[in-house]
């Protein structure tokens, strides 16, 4: 049993003339919460998809709790919990029945309601999805990653689009997998909850990691103030990534 949650080796996404991953190599522990960086366009969301094997690199390999996402790919998402970048609610449906459906598929017996209490959504339990506001869905679609007690969650940007409240309740579940040494793999752009949660932290830039390591290596990396916050960290970074690249800051 590998004690590695995720390991790509030099993989390559291309799209036509677009390369949109660049000879990735990286590794997340099996008890891990990692924090996935980067600008606009940097690659996060296609790595993710080579993860779940929605899409395939162009080069390269990546295996997922031990095993090939592309040979095993419906027993590897079976032991993942993923929260995806936009989910689309089928709107007639409760958020009962959206997660009766995922606990069905995976062929488990949570209780829908200790999931929805979980994210703060127990009052709406039989309302449709279709009235949900654009934060209770993603509450929504968080319970339904949570299902099956998931030795790995993947969550694409879990904190867009939450209030205050919900940022909270974020944070708190990603602790509470933490602590059950759940491995945590997620993208963000809001730097200020990566750096409360995460144990490290990679940084891609144009498809290249271009940085990784703890938010303390990473400043030290660039010989950053010690009180260097972490957007301040990203931007220096990000907005030139040739220096950065050629350096070698990794
Ligand atoms: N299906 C596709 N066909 C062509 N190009 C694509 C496709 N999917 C992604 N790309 C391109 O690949 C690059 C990486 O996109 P990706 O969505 O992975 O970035 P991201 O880091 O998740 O961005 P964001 O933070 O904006 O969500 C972009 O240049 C994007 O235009």
């Amino acid at each position: 049993m590998s004690d590695n949650s995720i390991e790509l080796r030099g993989v390559t996404k291309r799209f036509d003339n677009t390369v949109a991953v660049d000879d990735l190599s990286l590794t997340v522990k099996d008890d891990e919460t990692y924090g996935f960086l980067g600008p606009n366009g940097a690659g996060k969301s296609t790595t993710i998809s080579m993860l779940l094997d929605y899409q395939r690199p162009t080069e390269g390999t990546a295996r997922v709790l031990g095993q090939d996402p592309q040979t095993d790919g419906a027993e590897v998402r079976a032991k993942i919990g993923n929260l995806p970048d936009q989910y689309s609610t089928y709107n007639k449906l409760s958020a009962r029945r959206h997660l009766q459906f995922v606990i069905d598929t995976k062929g488990v017996d949570d209780d829908p309601e200790r999931l929805l209490e979980r994210v703060g959504l127990t009052d709406v339990i039989n309302e449709p999805a279709g009235t949900f506001s654009q934060g209770m869905k993603q509450r929504l679609a968080l319970a339904m990653a949570l299902v099956g007690e998931p030795e790995l969650l993947i969550l694409d940007e879990p904190f867009t689009g939450l209030d205050p409240h919900g940022v909270r309740t974020v944070r708190d579940i990603v602790q509470a997998e933490r602590e059950r040494d759940t491995a945590v793999f997620f993208s963000s752009h809001i730097l200020g909850q990566v750096e409360l949660v995460c144990d490290r932290i990679g940084i891609l830039h144009n498809g290249r990691l271009i940085a990784e390591g703890t938010l303390d290596e990473l400043r030290a990396n660039i010989d950053a103030d010690e009180d260097a916050s972490i957007e301040d960290i990203f931007v220096a970074y990000t907005h030139d990534s040739v220096r950065a690249t050629t350096e070698g800051v990794r």
